[in-house]
């Protein structure tokens, strides 16, 4: 479905992305991860279409990000952005339909199924009884969950998505990464940049490891969670632990300092 060829991306003199390559196939999961600054928010920009490499490939379904027309583009990928980035002035009900514009042509008002669509991705998302609320009016992880029923309201094939889970409690944030999951039986193929690498190695299929621009390595938790890799990229004493019941294994992190104590 996206496909990435040595990708690079320039900002000024600044080397964002570098020669960034992957694939991911429909219905797939795959989770960003990586250090602050390591440019995990810009190659999300890139597979959403909403920046275009210096160098190299990115493709959606073999044809060219750049070469789809915005709206073509957003009837397929949503991406659900960072909360700080987006405006308290419309309600939250206002908000979701927003994730139905790009099906509605100029002047088309919204039918009784796009309503359907919307009041069902808020039952989803428990944020039906918000609908009234003014954005500026809900709690942090509130909005979070009314940002998602938003792109779910897309009905998207691709969704991308920037640290989900932030301001969500313990609780919420499985029942996103568990919706997302569910989706993804029924076909979505989901991309997030997760800074929780427990939660990571638990509901995404693949894991990219970035540093500095560059993929570190991609593939299936058990191959990124050795102690050696993450402890050079993220800086910090890492210890990887089997969880009974769990299918792929977890870390404990402390200080890097610690670990020069105690040696
Ligand atoms: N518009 C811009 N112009 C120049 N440099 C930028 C621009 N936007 C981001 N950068 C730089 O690109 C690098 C990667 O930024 P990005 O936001 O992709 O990182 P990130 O891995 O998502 O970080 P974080 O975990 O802190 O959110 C950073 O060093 C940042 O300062």
């Amino acid at each position: 479905m996206i496909q990435l060829e040595q990708v690079s991306l320039t900002m000024g003199e600044n080397v964002i992305l570098q020669d960034v390559s992957l694939q991911l196939a429909k219905g797939q999961s795959l989770g960003i991860i990586g250090p602050n600054g390591a440019g995990k928010s810009t190659l999300l920009q890139v597979l959403g279409g909403h920046l275009t490499p210096t160098a190299g490939k990115a493709f959606l379904d073999q044809k060219p990000i750049d070469s789809y027309r915005k709206k073509d583009l957003a009837k397929r990928v949503a991406f659900m952005q960072q909360i700080a980035n987006v405006s308290g002035q419309f309600t939250a009900y206002e908000t979701v339909m927003l994730g139905r514009y790009p099906f509605l042509s100029r002047f088309q008002m919204e039918s009784e199924r796009d309503h359907e669509i919307c009041e069902k991705s808020m039952e989803r998302t428990c944020t039906l009884h918000l609908r009234d609320r003014n954005l500026e009016e809900v709690s942090g992880g509130e909005r979070q969950r009314i940002l998602l029923a938003q792109v779910l309201a897309q009905e998207p094939e691709l969704l991308l998505l920037d640290e989900p889970t932030t301001y969500l409690d313990m609780f919420h944030q499985l029942e996103l990464l568990t919706l997302l999951n569910q989706a993804q039986k029924d076909g979505l193929t989901w991309v997030a940049v997760l800074h929780d690498l427990n939660l990571a190695a638990q509901y995404c299929d693949q894991l990219l490891l970035l540093s500095d621009g560059k993929v570190v390595q991609i593939g299936r938790p058990q191959e990124i969670f050795s102690s050696h890799l993450l402890e050079e990229v993220f800086g910090v004493r890492v210890t990887v632990v089997d969880v009974p019941g769990l299918p792929v294994p977890q870390i404990v992190i402390s200080p890097k300092w610690i670990a020069y104590q105690n040696s």
